[in-house]
């Protein structure tokens, strides 16, 4: 165990099959928590009202009678906040700590007897002490929402990240860590590189040896990795050299022109992965996009634009800031090739785009002449 006094007390979900309602979980999620035993006892945040009875359960037996004095609210998000009007009834003289923006969420959120008696409010650089544990605080504004604050315990060296450092994944399961981090890290967070840029320079400054992350394995080794690709991810530098081709298709045919330009690709030595749209969860496809460093984009037109799957890929990318990519597009139609126009729309507003001319245009199959046009693609990208 890495700490004597820091306890997990946080719940696998196996059974939710979407988070945030949207993201299809293979393998379930954890709700992360933690508890401090000092002179004083904080509790670092809460969990979803999914696992409450598992998380107060685990709490009371670590207390073993005791009662809690500080509740530590870095995230207001509901998988982490369910339970704050629960632990308030249950230790009517603990304080709930939190920055300024907590406690305008908390009120959203919850009607509290007596919050304002309850109400610690810290701000960037505050400490509390719990006797031999100090708790130092850092605003991290948008590292997923506009309260979130990460807590840095110098004893211990420990890290309280929130949601930063999370992951997909129930504790349970053996996985490679980068995969389901990526997905949560693009789709949740990817919006804001920027403030997490803010948040790893603030951290650049700490000794940090252990990572507590809201959700996911808690990180106590070869912290530098998870850092690094922090950093990569933050800054929408690619993290591979290698092409993703994401395609979507009606009748298979752009399928089939897919899969003959993978070859063509690998031939000339590069790494390629190719994902068919309306066959894997957009959540999966946005993660690739951001792995690679080259992104090519084939669909079907449709309705005078482009088959809805690649539209909403496009949507997505374009939400989360998808930039500093090499691109190429390629449409098929069989009267008023459309696709290829429609993609240009999305692409042409990404930041720092080196995008491949010209688009190549299928009419219904791929034939002798689409081929060369698809090798000379291939030798350019
Ligand atoms: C609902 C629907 C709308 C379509 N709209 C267009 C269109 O606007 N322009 C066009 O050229 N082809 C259109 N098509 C035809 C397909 O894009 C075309 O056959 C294409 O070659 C299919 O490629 P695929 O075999 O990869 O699906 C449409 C097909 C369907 C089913």
């Amino acid at each position: 165990m890495w700490s004597e006094s820091i306890k997990f007390i946080g719940a696998n979900d196996h059974t939710l099959d979407l988070f945030e309602n949207q993201y299809p979980l293979e393998y379930g999620v954890s709700y992360n928590s933690y508890v401090i035993l000092d002179d004083k006892v904080a509790v670092m945040d809460t969990i979803d009202i999914r696992e409450s009875e598992a998380w107060l359960n685990t709490l009371k037996e670590e207390l073993n009678g005791r009662e809690v004095d500080y509740l530590i609210v870095s995230h207001m998000e509901p998988d982490h906040a369910a339970n704050i009007d629960t632990l308030c009834k249950l230790y009517p003289n603990m304080k709930v700590v939190g920055n300024a923006t907590t406690f305008t969420m908390i009120n959203n959120f919850f009607e509290i007897d007596g919050l304002e008696q309850k109400k610690h409010v810290v701000k960037e650089g505050d400490t509390l002490s719990l006797g031999k544990h100090t708790l130092q605080f850092y605003m991290a504004p948008m590292v997923h929402w506009p309260e979130v604050m990460m807590t840095y315990v110098p004893e211990e060296k420990v890290l309280f990240s929130a949601d930063a450092f999370g992951k997909f994944g129930t504790l349970d399961v053996e996985d490679d860590w980068a995969t389901e981090a990526r997905r949560y890290y693009f789709n949740i967070v990817g919006k804001y590189g920027m403030q997490v840029q803010t948040a790893l320079k603030k951290l650049s400054g700490l000794e940090i040896n252990v990572i507590c992350p809201l959700h996911g394995p808690i990180l106590t080794e070869n912290l530098g990795y998870y850092l690094n690709l922090y950093n990569t991810w933050s800054s929408y530098q690619p993290e591979e050299d290698g092409v993703l081709i994401a395609y979507a298709t009606i009748y298979g045919h752009t399928k089939e022109a897919a899969y003959d330009l993978k070859k063509m690709i690998e031939a000339t030595g590069q790494k390629v992965k190719i994902l068919e749209l309306n066959r894997v969860p957009v959540s999966v496809a946005i993660g690739e996009a951001f792995r690679y460093s080259k992104l090519v984009l084939m669909s079907s037109s449709y309705d005078a634009g482009v088959f809805p799957a690649m539209e909403l890929f496009l949507l997505e990318l374009s939400h989360k800031n998808f930039q500093n990519r090499k691109v190429a597009i390629v449409e098929n139609g069989s009267w008023a090739p459309s696709a290829g126009k429609t993609i240009k729309s999305y692409v042409e507003k990404w930041k720092n785009i080196d995008l491949v001319e010209p688009v190549i245009t299928i009419r219904s199959k791929a034939k002798k002449a689409d081929e060369e046009k698809l090798e000379a693609l291939a030798k350019t990208i």
